[in-house]
């Protein structure tokens, strides 16, 4: 084989097409069919959740078990083989573990034996890669969920001639979310449940396992530049800098792309008319559906569009102290997004006494989100923080303008009007600050109404802004060859 040709194990707990609670899964789904394109072998590993799609199609290719210390019972687990447009998808299929009604956690709520799930997980990954003879030269590990994949490669599969030659990748879709738990979650892995390690066993008690990771990793990275920079910092690294710090030589930011195959107004099969950047008028007839979808009156009003997890992340602490103000103009707005209870209960309040201008949508939805895309003249993203942001690459391909805060990804692909007009793409504000906040989409709203001609330059403009996953690929390939040495 080709030494440039690779055999990457890609592990993740969700894949778009199959499970998805967020942007990870968006990349687990777009990185491995380029990565195939560039001639590298790809098997993707995930687990077999109850809601898992296209079950019916799956084949049980394995069934194995995980020896466990004599104090408890092995543990016996299938892998379901389906496929993602010809890329093997292994699919780790264990009732106790997986059979249940979410992926983490159920009505916001997240499961309590998560640690003990995830660390099967990496376990049944590596022993489904022996089982299938795969001898990956990556394994290309994903957030907290994977992160104990490099220290168990350390450990018990040191000496495991399959895995002699691997190296491991670790990307942190979100350093927000670490995977803290008790050791006595870890007890399938006496190699850390009984380490004497502080970096691994903190206080010999608790274990977090996106550090372990950060720290065992052949390589480390995170899915932008900017929020690479954010992470060696103690203001944006959520308590992690000294370890990114200790991986520094080792450690990049990589951007995400924009899987144009799923989302371009050109032929996205999910909007009810199609358009590109030579002929909007298919986007006007997006906005009028949007606005009968929301059952708003159909005119010509800026549309405010946002989609998204309910978390703090997203900026609601932003949004939601400004946001009656903001509604006094005559705007219309659709927010689609599920998660945290106390931001659902006041986002429909609201929705329900400014019907006829703010519409929230309490789904999770891929119709309505690519409705929204496509029928906004506007896209909300004020985020906290925001390691890439997917949803302002989608903004960016329907023509629909990002109100971004400057942060993570958003700053890396978001040009803001006022600072660079010839070349911009959207708005960008600094301050996590309710007004400036609402100064930003007052800016907006002026465009809007005073230059419709610049706005339409300005869609046109973003619309042209591309992020390909192409050109990321190549740069996880780099960061590949250079885990191996040949970089
Ligand atoms: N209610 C809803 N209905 C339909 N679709 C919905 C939805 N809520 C969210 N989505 C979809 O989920 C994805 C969200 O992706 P983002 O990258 O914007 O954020 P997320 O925080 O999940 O991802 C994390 O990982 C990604 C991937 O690396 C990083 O870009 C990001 O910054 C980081 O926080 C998009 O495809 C979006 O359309």
């Amino acid at each position: 084989m080709d030494s440039q040709k690779l055999k990457v194990l890609f592990i993740s707990s969700e894949v778009e097409g199959f499970s998805k609670t967020g942007g990870l899964a968006d990349v687990a789904k777009a990185l491995p069919l380029e990565l195939r394109n560039l001639g590298h072998e790809v098997i993707i590993i995930t687990p077999f959740y109850r809601t898992i799609a296209h079950q019916e199609d799956a084949k049980q290719v394995h069934e194995l078990t995980l020896h466990t210390d004599n104090s408890r019972p092995d543990i016996h687990f299938a892998v379901q083989q389906l496929s993602l447009d010809g890329i093997k998808v292994l699919a780790i299929d264990n009732a106790h573990y997986f059979d249940r009604a979410g992926l983490y956690g159920e009505e916001n709520n997240a499961y309590p034996d998560n640690g003990e799930r995830f660390a099967f997980f990496s376990l049944a990954a590596l022993l489904t890669s022996l089982a299938e003879d795969f001898a990956p030269d990556i394994i290309h590990c994903n957030d907290w969920h994977t992160g104990l994949v490099p220290y168990l490669l350390k450990t018990r599969f040191y000496e495991t001639p399959h895995f002699a030659h691997s190296k491991t990748v670790l990307t942190s879709h979100n350093s927000a979310y670490q995977g803290i738990f008790d050791k006595s979650q870890l007890n399938l892995i006496p190699e850390i449940s009984g380490c004497m390690d502080q970096r691994v066993l903190e206080n010999y008690s608790y274990i977090n396992f996106l550090k372990v990771g950060v720290i065992y990793a052949s390589k480390v990275n995170t899915v932008s530049p900017n929020y690479a920079s954010e992470l060696l910092t103690p203001l944006g690294s959520h308590g992690m800098s000294d370890h990114f710090i200790e991986r520094i030589h080792d450690f990049e930011g990589i951007l995400n792309g924009c899987d144009y195959n799923d989302w371009s107004p050109e032929n996205d099969k999910l909007i009810p008319f199609n358009f590109d950047s030579h002929d909007l008028s298919g986007k006007e007839k997006c906005k009028v559906a949007l606005q009968k979808e929301a059952e708003f009156e159909v005119s010509d009003v800026p549309m405010f569009g946002m989609v998204c997890r309910l978390t703090d992340q997203k900026g609601f602490g932003l949004i939601l102290p400004v946001l009656e103000r903001f509604l006094k103009h005559n705007v219309q707005f659709v927010l689609i997004g599920s998660g945290d209870p106390s931001i659902t209960g006041q986002l429909n309040a609201l929705s329900e006494h400014y019907k006829d201008r703010f519409k929230f949508i309490n789904t999770y939805s891929n119709r309505l989100s690519h409705l929204v895309e496509a029928g906004s003249d506007f896209f909300l993203m004020p985020s906290i923080f925001e390691p890439c942001g997917l949803n302002q690459l989608y903004s960016l391909a329907y023509g629909t303008l990002p109100i971004v805060r400057a942060v993570g990804g958003l700053k890396d692909t978001v040009i803001d009007y006022d600072q660079d007009p010839d070349n911009a793409n959207g708005f960008m504000f600094y301050d996590p600050n309710p007004n400036q906040f609402l100064n930003i989409l007052r800016r907006a709203l002026l465009l809007y109404i005073e230059h419709p001609e610049e706005m339409l330059r300005l869609k046109q403009q973003a619309m042209r802004s591309h992020f390909h996953w192409s050109d990321s690929a190549k740069h996880y390939q780099r960061l590949y060859l250079r885990a191996l040495g040949r970089g």
